[in-house]
């Protein structure tokens, strides 16, 4: 592999040990390996407390693997980086501060101050995302949706290489995650990065994404890793086409150990 095509983000052999509360250590994940190409899209899928958040915290520098490798760019993760953008479940804003404020966060976290060419580059982010309108809005005059989009503005601004996206859809009504799926589609057409996508949703995985990782239950192992060669740009009718019912049928097959009456 040239340099130009070297994972953005590999993981050899991770193991995730954690001391449970009755002294008896849990096993998060286990021997688990697979890379992510730059700008790729990959969603991973898997049964609940298979370990999908801890792989998230691992990229993210949060906790280190008690077995194996996470790397980013051929460096092993250490601590948090400024190159990765996380997006998590709850777009946890800071209610005192307008949208505007909400998504320089980062800078004046980091740096103590906000210079006008980042709050300038923190408007054109609000207007990827749709917000244009409502920079000086409070977070509580948001929907979820809308407030989900500030999220995801926070997380560009320092404009990472890398996007995390912990279920950040999972608490959305059913209409409103189909639509910020196809805008999070259209953002990354725009700013393409390397994205690592954490659902439990089969559709959501085989809309977004490049390829999927579907886990096995705790102890989290890779089960298959599952190419979607479903044309680009996906649109509604990407849902409705066979190839896109194959493949959410053959997952729904890996993912239930048993079977399930027809
Ligand atoms: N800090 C921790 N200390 C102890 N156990 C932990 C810790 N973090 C995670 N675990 C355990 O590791 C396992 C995997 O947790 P994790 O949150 O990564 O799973 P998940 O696949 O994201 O679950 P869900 O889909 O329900 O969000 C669980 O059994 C969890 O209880």
């Amino acid at each position: 592999m040239s340099g130009a095509d070297r994972p953005a983000i590999r993981f050899r052999d991770v193991g995730q040990r954690f001391p449970g509360a009755d002294g008896r250590a849990v096993t998060a994940l286990d021997g688990l390996s697979f890379d992510i190409g730059r700008h790729e899209f990959v969603a991973v899928l898997g049964p609940s407390g298979c370990g999908k958040s801890t792989l998230l915290r691992l990229l993210a520098g949060l906790i280190r693997p008690t077995a194996g490798r996470v790397e980013i760019f051929d460096t092993p993760v250490t601590e948090p980086r400024d190159d990765i953008g996380i997006v998590f479940q709850k777009p946890t804003l800071l209610p005192w501060f307008d949208v505007l404020s909400n998504v320089t966060f980062p800078m004046r976290h980091k740096y103590g101050r906000v210079t006008p060419v980042e709050r300038e580059r923190a408007r054109e982010l609000l207007d990827l995302v749709g917000l244009a309108d409502f920079a000086g809005r409070r977070p509580d005059e948001l929907s979820g949706g809308m407030q989900q989009r500030v999220g995801i503005a926070r997380a560009l601004l320092l404009d990472p290489d890398i996007l995390l996206m912990d279920e950040p859809f999972s608490a959305l009504d059913a209409l409103t995650r189909d639509e910020m799926s196809f805008e999070l589609l259209r953002i990354w057409a725009d700013r393409p990065k390397t994205v690592l996508f954490i659902t439990h949703a089969i559709p959501e995985a085989l809309l977004l994404a490049d390829r999927v990782v579907v886990m096995t239950g705790r102890p989290g192992r890779v089960r298959e890793i599952l190419p979607v060669p479903l044309p680009r740009p996906r649109t509604l009718a990407t849902l409705s086409d066979p190839a896109f019912h194959d493949l959410a049928n053959h997952i729904r097959g890996r993912l239930f150990s048993r079977p399930v009456a027809a």
